[in-house]
């Protein structure tokens, strides 16, 4: 059978600014259909790789394609107009002297009857037809956004190229912005890339994450992959806090206070660190103070004492000083867990849960 071609496909895009390569060899395809959320802490090169999809920036090296077709490399560029890319940025600044309908119907082509079709398809697919005569300024800063929405989505544009669109709305208001945004985005069927620094975003909105830091793309996957098999201890950190003990590998396996860990692939000698997120540090409730035995999954328990206890509302959260090194370890318990300052504990690392990788090394 025949390979489905992606919607949009770039291959080894570079970008330099006076000497610094700020997108570095960034390859990546987006199907029709699927939500990629371009992830990264700021400045890592996200918004140079899309102003350069969207034309507006030119490459030193790489190509674009959309369905196959070469659309812009080093010689031959087809201007942005004529790319049918739908934009749409945090600052999505309606036309404040055009009415609401008016500001979908800019851009859109065909009799004043299929203009207003369509206005009034998206308008009422966005829950917003009501104000198709009304001003912008008539209406709050979500339901801007989502005639900022309709109007990107209008023209049927055959890629979508978003840079944090909603990262300037109330907390509140977003997580059902984004709903609706991704509902609409499928049934458009248009290729979406997301640029975004908030994991919890790319998580929501993604069918596909790339990560991206210092202009490369250093991990590319489902959100579950991405988050349940990070490539480094970076990646780890960038979805969550961590916990993190070391070792010295030894015949692929490595000793530590919570047991003995797989560090396959690793040399002998080498120093490891094995990290874990609060939420799978296991607190061991049962049997507390009693040292409980070792368990394939759980390993070794060792000891602390609590330092401090906080309710975080969904969770409580308790540091723990662990007796074989003095270190802080982290735990998040489910709903209310206050143990008293001093309380000793035992804690276990879960084997299913930790991520093994050598000291210091990331891949970029
Ligand atoms: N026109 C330009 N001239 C010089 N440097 C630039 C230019 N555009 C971007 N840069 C630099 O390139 C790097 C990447 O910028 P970019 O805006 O792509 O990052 P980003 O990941 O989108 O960050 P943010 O989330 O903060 O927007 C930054 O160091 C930025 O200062």
């Amino acid at each position: 059978m025949a390979q489905p071609v992606p919607r949009l496909e770039i291959r080894n895009l570079v970008r330099r600014f006076g000497g610094q390569t700020v997108v570095d060899h960034v390859s990546l395809s987006v199907m029709p259909g699927q939500v990629t959320c371009l992830l990264g802490p700021s400045g890592c090169g996200k918004s140079t790789t899309l102003r350069m999809i969207a034309g507006v920036e030119m490459q030193d090296s790489g190509e674009i394609y959309v369905d196959g077709n070469l659309i812009c490399d080093t010689v031959f560029r087809i201007p942005p107009e004529r790319r049918h890319i739908g934009l749409m940025f945090q600052d999505f600044a309606l036309f404040p002297h055009l009415s609401v309908g008016d500001n979908v119907a800019f851009g859109l082509k065909g009799t004043k009857e299929e203009k207003r079709a369509r206005v009034e398809e998206l308008l009422d697919k966005v829950g917003l037809k009501r104000f198709i005569d009304g001003f912008p300024y008539l209406l709050s800063g979500g339901e801007q956004q989502r005639v900022a929405l309709a109007r990107a989505l209008a023209p049927r544009p055959r890629i979508m190229l978003m840079d944090e669109p909603f990262s300037g709305l109330d907390n509140r208001l977003r997580d059902d912005i984004r709903d609706q945004t991704l509902e609409l985005l499928k049934e458009e069927d248009a290729a979406v890339l997301l640029v975004t620094h908030e994991p919890e975003e790319a998580m929501r909105m993604a069918d596909e994450i790339a990560l991206m830091r210092k202009g490369k793309i250093v991990q590319q996957g489902a959100p579950y992959n991405i988050y349940n098999a990070p490539v480094d201890k970076q990646a780890v950190s960038f979805f969550s806090d961590i916990n993190v003990i070391r070792g010295v590998v030894k015949g692929a396996l490595t000793d530590t206070a919570f047991g003995q860990f797989l560090a396959p692939g690793i040399p002998d000698g080498a120093e490891v660190e094995i990290v874990i997120r609060p939420q799978h540090l296991k607190i061991d409730l049962d049997r507390a103070g009693k040292g409980p035995l070792p368990t394939p999954q759980d390993g070794v328990a060792a000891r602390g004492e609590v330092v401090r206890a906080r309710f975080m509302g969904s969770e409580s959260l308790v540091e723990i000083r662990m007796d074989f090194d003095g270190s802080i370890l982290k735990a998040t318990v489910p709903n209310v867990f206050l143990p008293k300052p001093g309380k000793p504990l035992w804690l276990m690392f879960r084997r299913d849960r930790c991520f093994v990788f050598p000291l210091g090394k990331s891949v970029v």
